[in-house]
């Protein structure tokens, strides 16, 4: 079975509270963008568990801490899991605030829970998501949702940006998620996100706020540069995706120019799909 996670992107990202655990209460509208990774799951003729081969860009770590392993491994403890290969090949940029990660490992559930015929509902998959990481439970749902909580309560939002394109750009730069909301005093916003998201998209810039920008901004000036260039080239609206480094604009139309601005950098366009 074949499959092909896909990034997100943060429509505002308010920071509202740190929590006990250490985690941080959020809200967030998660916006499903369709650069992906591919990801193949297919019984095992060499036994094992779940033997993982990589191919793409090179993401580094211990294969046992993939997150499709674990999420293997997540499932394993509660069903009797016959030994799977897995080809995971990475496109999605990592350090990137695009859940390219989380993603896999919600497709992984999916996958397993497809082909395995396992006696799970959404709900219950995202129950499993959310052991995995805060971003994870979004992908099991996989269209534009407002979040709460830690981002992992869901709730449903009618945005629509079809008819917009998306230019995504990941400066060469890698920002730490925890080092990004330790730099980050929480705060209360006086007027909420799921008021601004319903205005027009014209009315969302110095409205619609990432709250981890000033900060990581700060301390990397190359990714408020990208989000100058985006506005520089027509966006209707520009912002840093999740925790960084990414930056994405939404336009009326792919702007000309991208490869004079973003010579070193990543870039995708693609149609917004919702
Ligand atoms: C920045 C976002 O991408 C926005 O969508 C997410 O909040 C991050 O989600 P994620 O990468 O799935 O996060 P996790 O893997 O669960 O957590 C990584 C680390 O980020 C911090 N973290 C994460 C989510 C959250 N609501 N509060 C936090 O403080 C914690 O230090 C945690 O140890
Ligand atoms: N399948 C995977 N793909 C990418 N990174 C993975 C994966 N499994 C584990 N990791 C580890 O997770 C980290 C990056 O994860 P991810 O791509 O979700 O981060 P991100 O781009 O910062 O996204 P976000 O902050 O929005 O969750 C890296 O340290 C990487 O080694």
């Amino acid at each position: 079975m074949l499959l092909f996670p896909n990034a997100k992107i943060n429509l505002g990202l308010n920071i509202l509270r740190k929590r006990p655990d250490g985690y941080h209460d959020i809200e967030t509208v998660f916006y499903p963008v369709n650069l992906t990774d591919a990801l193949e799951v297919v019984p095992s003729v060499v036994g094992g568990s779940c033997n993982l081969h990589l191919s793409g860009i090179h993401i580094g770590g211990d294969p046992a801490k993939n997150l499709v392993v674990k999420a293997y491994d997540l499932l394993a403890v509660r069903f009797e899991l016959p030994p799977v290969d897995v080809y995971l090949h990475k496109v999605i940029p990592f350090g990137a605030g695009l859940g390219g990660g989380s993603s896999d490992a919600a497709d992984m559930l999916l996958m397993l829970r497809d082909s395995f015929k396992l006696p799970l509902s959404d709900d219950d998959l995202s129950r499993y998501a959310s052991q995995l990481g805060a971003d994870c439970a979004f992908f099991i749902r996989n269209r534009p949702m407002l979040a709460h909580g830690i981002g992992d309560e869901m709730e449903e939002i009618g945005i629509t940006l079809s008819g917009y394109s998306i230019v995504l750009v990941k400066p060469a730069v890698m920002v730490s998620t925890p080092e990004a909301y330790a730099g980050v005093t929480p705060r209360i916003p006086e007027v909420t996100l799921s008021d601004i998201i319903k205005l027009p998209i014209r009315e969302w810039q110095g409205r619609l706020v990432n709250d981890f920008e000033p900060s990581v901004f700060a301390k990397y000036p190359q990714i408020s540069k990208v989000k100058d260039d985006m506005y520089r080239m027509g966006a209707l609206y520009a912002s840093m995706s999740g925790s960084g480094s990414s930056v994405f604009g939404i336009f009326e139309q792919i702007p000309e120019e991208l490869s004079l601005y973003f010579v070193n950098d990543f870039v995708y366009t693609g149609e917004c799909r919702f």
